[in-house]
């Protein structure tokens, strides 16, 4: 249904708006779950986890892979993280858009000095089991955020609260209206309500991160070597239905193609697949289904009628 990802700086009432916009949904006319995914679900310790680069991508590693098992036609999800860079927002807008749902930020807009103080206040709270940032680690994630633009498509449509001025409410403008954004029933007249579509690059069930691009890169060597050999035996003859066994589309090109050609076919595929990660992870398949989506883009590309 929707996949809602909140942004804001360290301690700017990010866990606080989350929990009113579900409570909110939750009290809509809306029938569907909704979902909050925070750091609290890995039980990893705050300090730790964005100590250094690294286990600040383990972390978003973590929950990005949560979002990406949870999100649905059905359910709202909500990201209650940092999600201060851009680069992992737009990660975040991808698997919206390949599950094909729609897609909002809700932004809590807070001058760093007052994040600065509730941090401090927190600091002096932690026998409540609030844990504050300490102060070299909230100084670094408040230098590094990216504040979000409703210009980029990640950012967009964007719902602003200003929890220092106005404080944090169900009943706070940005709270409704991401609210009535995201349960809008559609018409054929509703144009301000975008359902998020899949592409090429973005369909099909996912390869395990480390194996990813090796899989893809291996699947269509194995797609472009089968045609290389079916035109040599039919000597330039014409080729329709190129079988790559069962369960797989057939390759049907009606003219024949040379080998830098169909190279240059399966390197734009890669690229094309691969553009849906920043962190280098290519794009969610496994070797049958990267095979089927490059026999889809060749017999496109190759549609002689077309
Ligand atoms: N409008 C407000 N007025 C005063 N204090 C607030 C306000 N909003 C949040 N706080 C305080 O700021 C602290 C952090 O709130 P919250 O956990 O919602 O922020 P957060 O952005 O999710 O933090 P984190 O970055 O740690 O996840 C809490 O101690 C809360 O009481």
């Amino acid at each position: 249904m929707a996949l809602v990802v909140i942004c804001g700086q360290p301690c700017s009432g990010k866990s606080m708006a989350a929990l009113c916009l579900a409570e909110a949904l939750k009290e809509s006319e809306s029938k569907d779950t909704v979902r909050i995914i925070d750091e609290t679900l890995f039980h990893l310790d705050r300090n730790q986890s964005y100590a250094n680069m690294t286990a600040e991508k383990n972390l978003r590693g973590v929950l990005r892979s949560e979002v990406d098992r949870s999100v649905s036609k059905d359910n709202i999800i909500i990201v209650d993280s940092l999600n201060s860079i851009k680069g992992y927002r737009y990660e975040l807008w991808c698997l919206a858009r390949a599950t094909g749902i729609r897609y909002c930020v809700l932004y809590c807009d807070v001058e760093e000095t007052h994040c600065r103080k509730w941090n401090e206040e927190r600091q002096g709270k932690g026998e409540k089991g609030e844990v504050a940032y300490d102060d070299k680690i909230f100084e670094d994630l408040v230098r590094r955020f990216e504040k979000p633009d409703r210009r980029n498509r990640w950012d967009s449509p964007l719902f602003e609260l200003w929890p220092h001025k106005n404080g944090i409410e169900k009943s706070s403008d940005a709270i409704l209206d991401a609210v009535s954004y995201l349960t809008k029933k559609l018409d054929s007249k509703s144009r301000d309500v975008k359902i998020l579509q899949p592409t090429i690059a973005t369909q099909n069930t996912r390869f395990s991160e480390a194996n990813s691009l090796y899989e893809l890169d291996r699947a269509t060597q194995e797609v472009t070597n089968a045609i290389v050999e079916a035109q040599s035996k039919a000597l330039g003859g014409p080729l329709n239905g190129i079988s790559l066994g069962q369960g797989l589309p057939n390759i049907n090109i009606s003219r024949s193609v040379g080998l830098p050609e169909l190279r240059r076919l399966r390197r734009t595929f890669m690229k094309l697949t691969g553009q849906t990660s920043l962190s280098g992870r290519p794009p969610p398949s496994d070797a049958d289904s990267a095979k089927r989506m490059f026999v889809d883009y060749l017999n496109r590309e190759l549609d002689t009628t077309a």
